[in-house]
């Protein structure tokens, strides 16, 4: 596909949400910005019509008495309040619509980031991508607030222009809006494709130079004691002068583009001032009317001249919108595992399964075959590095498989670490559940035995949690994350050593809630620890990424693999 035809599949994916949010509002905002820009025109065309027509009237006693002056300065005013209300319109409509889209856009745009491939880049490179979401996200305001809507008024005003020069003579309207539409989008094309790269080097500028000043101000005595802190200083002083460069190249552009607006406007002023003259000395209009067709020309240009700041911003748009656009793509909820429907043979199917880490060549897992039916309960025991978690990741939908095939019940991941999120517990919890209500939210407390620790914080369900809020305690965290897991309903549960860390009394506290919370689901839980390995029905023992023996309960190998692995 070319680069282009990606162009407009990624503008299309931005638009779409753009679009579908509040198509009324932002179709409103075009309209108002599109009066506001006529009611201008008709104001400046009606009162020079108006001077010319009452001057003319008062040369002759017979005309200045009967003139009717109340009808065209009734019309003046009426236009000049129009312009205020429709302009106060406009700005209120068009940023109220455009903050509005935008905020849902964030929304699709942190779940985008949220998707296993995007998350791991995520984590990789966190400050680039989160200043990225968050200036990328802005720059699409100019998309709509600085490019569509002065597009639309612009193209309201050379029409109406056309319309009333073409009432004087169709030759000289239709040349007028040809003109205005070609030159004046023209124009605006031609000041985006040269503002481009300055635009998209700006935008790597700013990037490096918050990127470099982090770096120095973050890690100032490893770079002392490296001796690299002069280096680091004079790629911040680089970063600065690059940044300064693109600043430069706008700037002239930026005259440049005024320049040429100025000279386009006085050629279309010229051509209708001669044009207009020719017909009032052919006797086709009067002088009221050439002063009118002359002022609705000058009036013309001046919304295509307001294009331009969008014109040159729309380098930055462009890469705004290539970056953000795959995030919005949407994407399967976990790449390359089927769904298994109910009432199926097996809850989880894994045939000749082969995966890599992301960013890794070597595979993680190796032709690994394996069945688990409804309900049963599964051990993956094995050495540190065997691919336990891995295999967990592949059928949670964390990273995609190189070979063979995967199909799983809809299921939910435990990780080794809890994550606590700067929000209230409440909302910490039902990350789970967006809809959870309170009594959802403590009965999930309750099972996962986490209730009477919040019921003894004053705030409750409201105290904060995370960075700058309460911390909690590594079994009060693993709780937290039972009853999240409680709140999911899903039929499989993929258990990455739940209880590690814990202390003995807390871990089988954990786990006995788990075994009876977890009812008639399917359990698959990696582990290196006895009392983990107990809940199982079978012991799936792993070596390098392979599959090297089934265990089921009841036999003796299984007592002794369960034996064999570390006791509380
Ligand atoms: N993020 C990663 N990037 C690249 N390779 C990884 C990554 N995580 C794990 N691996 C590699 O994948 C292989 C399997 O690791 P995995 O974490 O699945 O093992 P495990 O059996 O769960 O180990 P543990 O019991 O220590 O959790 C190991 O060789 C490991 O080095």
């Amino acid at each position: 596909m070319s680069s282009s035809q990606g162009g407009w599949r990624d503008l299309r994916l931005v638009l779409r949400p753009f679009l579908a949010t509040q198509p009324r509002a932002l179709l409103w905002g075009g309209v108002l910005a599109a009066a506001t820009v006529l009611a201008g025109m008709a104001l400046l065309g009606l009162s020079g019509w108006f001077i010319t027509a009452t001057a003319l009237a008062g040369l002759h006693a017979a005309t200045a008495f009967t003139f009717d002056v109340f009808m065209p300065s009734a019309g003046i005013r009426l236009l000049a309040l129009g312009r205020t209300a429709s302009r106060y319109g406009e700005r209120l409509v068009t940023h109220d619509a455009s903050f509005g889209v935008l905020a849902a856009l964030r929304v699709r745009l942190f779940r985008g980031w949220a998707r296993p491939g995007a998350a791991h880049q995520l984590a990789m490179r966190p400050s680039r991508l989160l200043f990225r979401l968050t200036s990328d996200i802005d720059a699409l305001e100019s998309l709509y607030l600085r490019l569509l809507v002065p597009a639309a008024a612009a193209l309201g005003a050379a029409l109406l222009a056309g319309v009333v020069l073409g009432f004087m003579h169709i030759g000289v309207g239709l040349v007028l809006l040809l003109w205005l539409v070609a030159v004046g989008w023209g124009l605006v094309l031609f000041i985006a494709r040269r503002a481009q790269r300055p635009a998209v080097r700006r935008a790597h500028g700013i990037e490096a130079l918050r990127a470099r000043t982090v770096d120095l101000v973050a890690g100032q005595t490893d770079l002392v004691m490296a001796g690299r802190a002069d280096a680091q200083r004079e790629a911040l002083m680089n970063a600065d002068a690059r940044l300064a460069k693109a600043d430069l190249a706008l700037n002239r552009l930026e005259t440049s583009a005024g320049a040429a607006y100025g000279v386009a406007g006085t050629l279309t002023l010229v051509g209708v001032l001669l044009a207009v003259g020719v017909l009032v000395g052919e006797g086709a209009i009067g002088a009221p009317a050439a002063a009118l067709g002359l002022l609705v020309a000058l009036t013309a240009t001046e919304p295509f001249a307001a294009l331009r700041r969008g014109a040159l911003d729309a380098g930055r748009t462009w890469l705004a919108v290539r970056r953000l656009a795959p995030r919005l793509a949407p994407d399967e909820a976990r790449p390359g595992v089927a769904v298994v429907e109910p009432g199926a043979a097996w809850a989880v199917s894994l045939a000749h399964l082969s995966a890599a880490h992301f960013g890794s060549g070597i595979p993680a897992l190796n032709d690994v075959s394996l069945a688990i039916a409804p309900g049963e309960r599964v051990a993956l025991v094995g050495a540190s590095g065997a691919g336990k978690s891995t295999l967990l990741a592949v059928i949670a939908g964390e990273i995609a498989p190189l070979a063979g095939s995967v199909s799983a019940e809809p299921a939910c991941l435990l990780t080794q670490r809890t994550e606590l999120f700067q929000d209230s517990l409440r909302d910490n919890l039902r990350l789970a559940d967006p809809a959870a209500d309170d009594s959802r939210l403590w009965s999930a407390l309750q099972s996962a035995g986490l209730a009477g620790d919040v019921r003894a914080f004053p705030a409750g369900l409201d105290t904060a949690l995370g960075e700058g809020g309460l911390g909690l305690s590594g079994g009060q965290s693993r709780r937290l994350a039972l009853a999240r897991l409680l709140l999911r309903p899903v039929p499989l549960w993929l258990l990455d050593e739940p209880t590690e860390a814990l202390d003995a009394a807390i871990a089988h506290d954990v786990l006995q809630r788990l075994a009876k919370e977890a009812g008639p689901r399917t359990l698959l839980i990696a582990t290196h620890l006895r009392r983990e390995a107990a809940l199982a029905d079978r012991l799936v023992c792993m070596r390098q990424g392979r599959i090297v023996a089934e265990l089921r309960r009841g036999s003796p190998a299984f007592e002794a693999a369960l034996n064999a692995l570390r006791p509380d």
